[in-house]
């Protein structure tokens, strides 16, 4: 039984400070940082060196509290406590305090005053009598319970701080009680005694300590008097009470600092690591364990004329703030930080710890771009209060700036990345990696940028190089003469045909017949149909998708529809012509016939599908957008250089379509299926706009590729997808497989494969042609057809941009024939690279003879 109590107010009774005086002020413990819980020997110091505070500053000789003479009151031990400082959280604010003596409100979860106390007692007797009476006196709320079963009960709904539990009857099973109350959570906050007899300490007994054993913090010998039973709840409360309370503060103080932004750190006086934040481990790409018993010097400043002259200060127990570099361990980047050390005592009066302050608002922006994760620090400014004036200011104006509703989605996973980070802990390389993850989600170009830097640094191919970078980047270029283009006035205007609906020749019937299969003879569908093979193909597909239920229109307005779109092509561009419409239609009409589009597209969506790849190049001037931006071209005047092409043939798609209502498909559709289906063709045709195509390739590849969006591994046909198929997903499917018929030569069989090739290295030849006679500024300058290396471009083509998208689409779609095709084309490539056929001429004279259309089909029915 703690006797110290007594004697100490027997000493204050007499007021006797001068002996007080001597004990220790140091003794006085804040939340440990290395030294254990010494609960008992600690709170005992507490209480002795508080009552020393109080005797020094002379308030004990204005107290009229005398416990020994039997006469307290409740309304004295309140006046008591009311002027007098028992704890360091009840001295009033010094504003010169040393650290030591920093004062803190301890957190308990009853109100001061008020703590609750819950007698455990079988029989209501004298003993229980004298400690409900003293309990009374200090202002405890007593409840009260005769069994376990009712006290457990009470236990559990108000959470007593102070469970006094009779353990002297035999029928009572204490052990039980104190073990289920030990169960209960946040017990650690109460503290339980059993009331034993005498008789417990006077022989060898291990009544005692099978108690202490159960759970039990004390026992306490059975007593009759009031004022004993006084005396031991006031130890209680200002010893184990009192500790309790201390811990859950320093919980709580942990907590925050973990929660804070600033970088905390605590060493010994020899900057050995003792502590560190979360804000700290996240930062400096350090760990807590990694670092204890480590010096300062070791794992972060490396500078030691800035750790001499901030320990000359510590070491004389001053404080000292000034800039100090950082060096984070895992990059070995640097951060200056400014830095306040506050020297620290756990005993003694000498400093025996350091706490390092850094301040991350302080972090030299110079080194922000090194420093990524202190960005966000900085933007959300630091928990130090100490470190105010302007920066306060900017802070709560920052706060403001946090609170407008401006959050867009990207702002939203930004914060919630925040959160994550807040939330993983210690685990630097996790933080690490969510730091990555964030500063990759804030840039602007999530999806192109560094597809762009990363093929840069692949390629040392200078004609894959001008190809890749003419096709993603959005860089200005010059324009086509009004001359070198024809008027597309000319022809917008529509002539109806005097023999009604074309009569098909038996050739184009038949070879109509195969219009579904990927290795479709397109070429000779130009020849058969001379040059106008989206007429016939698309009439062929329009009526195989039954475009005329879903569009509610005659099949003469479909067919004059065709006709001026066709006619709207310029024949002369060897690659962006009409036959190109109708490939990249054909193609898009095979991928509609898969299983999986046939379970997505409603009638609407293939009609439109078809509608936009047939008009999706449409008045193409056999230029770049590049050129048309160099050359100030009209177009690119009007579409301000932005997706100048893609725009064009959209708006001329609605310009000519709505401009006669003999060629009107949409006008028997009610005006929101109409806007519609107008939404759908112009998104489709945008969505083939080269800049973009990293961005609709990762969306497509992040919603549909991902073990997580199906549950399953990519290309597992059984995958399914419905779960997934929102509108918004819908339409990445659709850019996908414009995008994909729109490039899909590389994936056509050799001869229709090498073909295009030639067609589209034609068309870049004659645009460097006439951008050197123009004198513009040449896009692609190794696109000259005197040197050239067409395979190496169809190498690079594929390598880039062709494989990855395919092997995506196949995954979703399932037509392992693209990828056959494609594989097989890039081995000739290589081939004919080797064998030097490289220029034009080379691959003409290919095509003259081993890829000759007789030759081939020979070769294939071998
Ligand atoms: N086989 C190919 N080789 C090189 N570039 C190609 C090939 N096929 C298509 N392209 C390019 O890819 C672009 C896709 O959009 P466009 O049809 O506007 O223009 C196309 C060409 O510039």
């Amino acid at each position: 039984m703690g006797c110290s109590p007594s004697a100490l107010l027997e000493q204050i009774h007499k007021g006797s400070s001068a002996s007080l005086d001597k004990v220790d002020k140091s003794a006085i413990k804040k939340p440990a940082i290395t030294t254990a819980s010494r609960t008992s020997t600690v709170t005992t110091t507490v209480q002795v060196n508080n009552m020393s505070r109080a005797s020094k500053r002379g308030k004990f000789l204005s107290m009229p509290f005398n416990p020994f003479r039997g006469d307290i009151s409740r309304s004295m031990l309140h006046h008591r406590k009311s002027s007098l400082a028992l704890t360091p959280e009840e001295e009033p604010l010094d504003i010169n305090r040393g650290p030591n003596e920093t004062k803190y409100g301890l957190i308990s979860p009853t109100p001061k005053h008020h703590l609750k106390l819950l007698l455990v007692f079988a029989h209501p007797d004298p003993v229980c009598d004298s400690l409900s009476k003293a309990a009374d006196k200090l202002g405890f709320e007593i409840t009260t319970s005769n069994t376990n079963i009712g006290a457990l009960d009470e236990y559990q709904a108000k959470s007593h701080d102070l469970v006094i539990v009779d353990t002297r009857a035999k029928n009572f099973d204490n052990d039980l009680l104190c073990r289920s109350i030990r169960n209960t959570k946040g017990s650690q906050h109460t503290v339980i005694i059993a009331i034993v007899r005498k008789s417990a300490f006077e022989r060898d007994d291990v009544t005692i300590a099978s108690l202490l054993e159960s759970g039990f913090n004390r026992c306490l010998i059975e007593t009759t008097n009031v004022l004993v039973c006084v005396n031991e709840l006031i130890v209680l409360k200002h010893c184990d009470l009192r500790t309790m309370a201390q811990h859950a503060t320093c919980q709580a103080m942990y907590t925050a600092l973990d929660k804070c932004r600033d970088l905390v750190i605590v060493t010994d006086d020899s900057y050995k690591f003792q502590y560190m934040n979360a804000a700290c481990e996240r930062q400096l790409g350090l760990r807590q364990e990694d670092t204890i018993g480590k010096t300062l010097q070791e794992q972060l400043v490396y500078d030691t004329v800035q750790i001499n002259t901030m320990g000359s200060s510590l070491l004389r127990a001053r404080e000292w703030s000034g800039p100090m570099t950082l060096k984070r361990k895992s990059t070995q980047e640097t951060i200056v930080s400014n830095c306040r050390a506050v020297p620290f005592s756990c005993a003694g009066r000498m400093p025996t710890h350091f706490i390092l302050v850094f301040d991350t608002n302080s972090i030299d922006p110079s080194n922000l771009s090194q420093s990524r994760g202190s960005i966000h620090s900085i933007r959300r400014g630091s928990t130090d209060v100490r470190s105010i004036g302007s920066d306060y200011l900017r802070r709560t104006s920052l706060a403001k700036l946090n609170a407008l509703p401006l959050e867009a989605p990207i702002t939203k996973i930004v914060g919630l990345i925040d959160q994550i980070r807040e939330n993983v802990g210690s685990n630097g390389q996790l933080v690490q990696l969510i730091d990555k993850v964030e500063d990759i989600l804030k840039g602007s170009e999530l999806y192109v940028s560094h597809v762009k830097e990363d093929f840069r640094m692949k390629t040392d191919e200078p004609v894959v190089s001008d190809l890749i970078t003419a096709l993603l980047s959005k860089a200005p270029q010059p324009t086509v003469t009004a001359s070198s283009r024809r008027s597309s006035n000319d022809s917008s205007v529509f002539r109806p045909s005097r023999t009604g609906l074309i009569k098909v020749p038996a050739a184009i019937r038949d070879l109509l017949d195969t219009a579904l299969m990927w290795e479709f003879d397109i070429f000779k569908l130009e020849d058969l149909t001379r040059k106008r093979p989206l007429q016939h193909l698309g009439m062929n597909l329009f009526n195989h998708f039954d475009v005329c239920g879903a569009l509610n229109c005659d099949e003469r307005t479909l067919s004059n529809w065709l006709t001026v779109i066709e006619a709207n092509y310029h024949a002369e561009n060897s690659y962006h012509n009409s036959t190109h419409a109708a490939d990249v239609m054909q193609a898009t009409a095979g991928f509609l016939e898969k299983e999986r589009m046939k379970s997505i597209m409603e009638p609407l969506d293939e009609a439109t599908s078809l509608i936009a790849a047939a008009a999706h190049d449409l008045d193409h001037p056999g230029k770049s957008s590049a050129f048309l931006t160099n050359s100030n071209n009209p177009l690119a005047i009007l579409y301000n250089d932005v997706t100048v092409l893609e725009s064009h043939h959209a708006a001329m798609t609605f310009k000519l379509t709505l401009g006669d209502e003999r060629v009107n498909i949409f006008k028997n559709l009610d005006r929101d299926t109409y806007k519609l289906a107008r939404h759908n063709v112009i998104d489709m045709i945008l969505a083939t706009e080269m800049t973009k195509h990293f961005e609709h390739l990762a969306k497509f590849v992040n919603v549909f590729c991902t073990r997580s969006s199906v549950g399953s591994e990519i290309g597992d046909q059984s995958e399914d997808y419905a779960p997934i198929l929102t509108a918004e997903n819908t339409t990445l499917v659709k850019r996908m497989m414009i995008k994909c018929s729109d490039v899909s030569n590389p994936t056509r069989p050799l001869r229709l494969c090498v073909e295009w090739a030639r067609r589209i290295a034609e068309e870049y030849f004659q645009q460097t042609d006439d951008e050197k006679a123009r004198g513009l500024p040449v896009v692609m300058p190794m696109f000259d057809r005197q040197c050239c290396s067409i395979p190496k471009s169809q190498i690079g083509f594929v390598d880039y941009i062709i494989n990855d998208m395919f092997e995506a689409w196949n995954a979703f779609i399932d037509m392992p024939e693209l990828l056959t095709y494609m594989r097989q084309n890039y081995i000739r490539w290589k081939e004919f690279d080797e064998q030097n056929h490289t220029t034009l001429n080379d691959i003409q004279k290919l095509q003259a003879t081993i890829l000759a259309p007789s030759i081939t089909s020979s070769i294939k029915s071998d």
